[in-house]
């Protein structure tokens, strides 16, 4: 019998088809497995194959697939929108979140910077994410489906910084996809969102800051107004399945931030 007081579970996105680009780790693999949960069927996209495969596993082979794919390719992206139509029959939701961090060899300041490294990370962050976000919602509209899209952006999408310029030059550029895309495809009842964490102990920040999980998360953790501890991946995947849920049903082109006030010094 059900507890009158105590609500049940009530799956967010159930039967609902959702491809999550850089779902092999992070962000993207917290919200795969947070997506499954909610009864959604998953399809994980990322270059890194083994690890995809093995999130795809952990989850569960009738939840969750792993297609390989680069989001810098448009062909790649357009293909596995194709594929997802084919096998489920439409796509419901797109998270465009494959992204990664400045070249860890460049500070790139202004007076350093280094614009091949530039070009390399517009091509996954800006240009995967227009990929994504044009791919998905072609499909969408062509299966009258009132999809959802949500890219991640990031804190640095709306501030200036003075090292690793490209990288928030490029989550300016996904916000303002976001903004832009939401105008076109809200004719057709498809909503566009974006979520902007702040820092995240993720490989992508290990990597770019050469420091441990337990050193990011201490020293990014004295940054926040709020003091309940760090910043983890299940926080943003929680922003993420707001916004590809009914519970944001009149939400659309919006930024949110999911950072805990968090202040760095500049
Ligand atoms: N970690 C943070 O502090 C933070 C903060 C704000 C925004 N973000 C953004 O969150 C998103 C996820 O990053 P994360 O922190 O979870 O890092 P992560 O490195 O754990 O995950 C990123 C995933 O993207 C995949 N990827 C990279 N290039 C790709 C490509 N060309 N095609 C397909 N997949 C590709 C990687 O293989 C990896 O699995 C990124 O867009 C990142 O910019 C991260």
């Amino acid at each position: 019998m059900e507890n009158p007081i105590l609500p049940s579970f009530n799956p967010k996105l159930n039967g609902k088809i959702a491809i999550i680009t850089g779902g092999a780790s992070g962000i993207g693999e917290a919200t795969a497995h947070l997506f499954a949960q909610h009864g959604a069927q998953v399809v994980i996209a990322d270059i890194q194959e083994e690890k995809g495969r093995s999130v795809a596993e952990s989850i569960g082979s009738t939840h969750c697939t792993f297609i390989k794919c680069d989001v810098t390719d448009e062909q790649q992206v357009q293909s596995l929108v194709q594929s997802t139509v084919e096998i489920y029959g439409r796509v419901d939701i797109m998270f465009s979140n494959a992204g990664i961090g400045s070249h860890d060899e460049h500070a790139q300041d202004i007076l350093g910077f280094n614009l091949d490294a530039l070009d390399n990370l517009f091509a996954v962050n800006v240009r995967g994410s227009v990929a994504c976000v044009k791919h998905a919602a072609k499909a969408m509209v062509e299966g009258g489906v009132r999809g959802k899209i949500i890219c991640t952006a990031s804190s640095t999408a709306t501030m200036g910084v003075t090292r690793q310029i490209d990288y928030a030059m490029s989550k300016h550029a996904v916000l303002g996809l976001v903004k832009s895309a939401s105008k076109g495809l809200g004719a057709y009842g498809i909503r566009v969102n974006c979520v902007s964490p702040a820092a995240v102990a993720t490989p992508l920040l290990e990597k770019t800051m050469k420091m441990g999980v337990e050193e990011l998360e201490k020293l990014f953790e004295s940054f926040n107004c709020l003091k309940i501890g760090a910043l983890r991946a299940s926080h943003v995947a929680d922003a993420v399945l707001f916004l590809a849920s009914d519970d944001s049903q009149f939400i659309t082109g919006h930024n949110l931030v999911v950072d805990g006030g968090f202040q760095p010094p500049m």
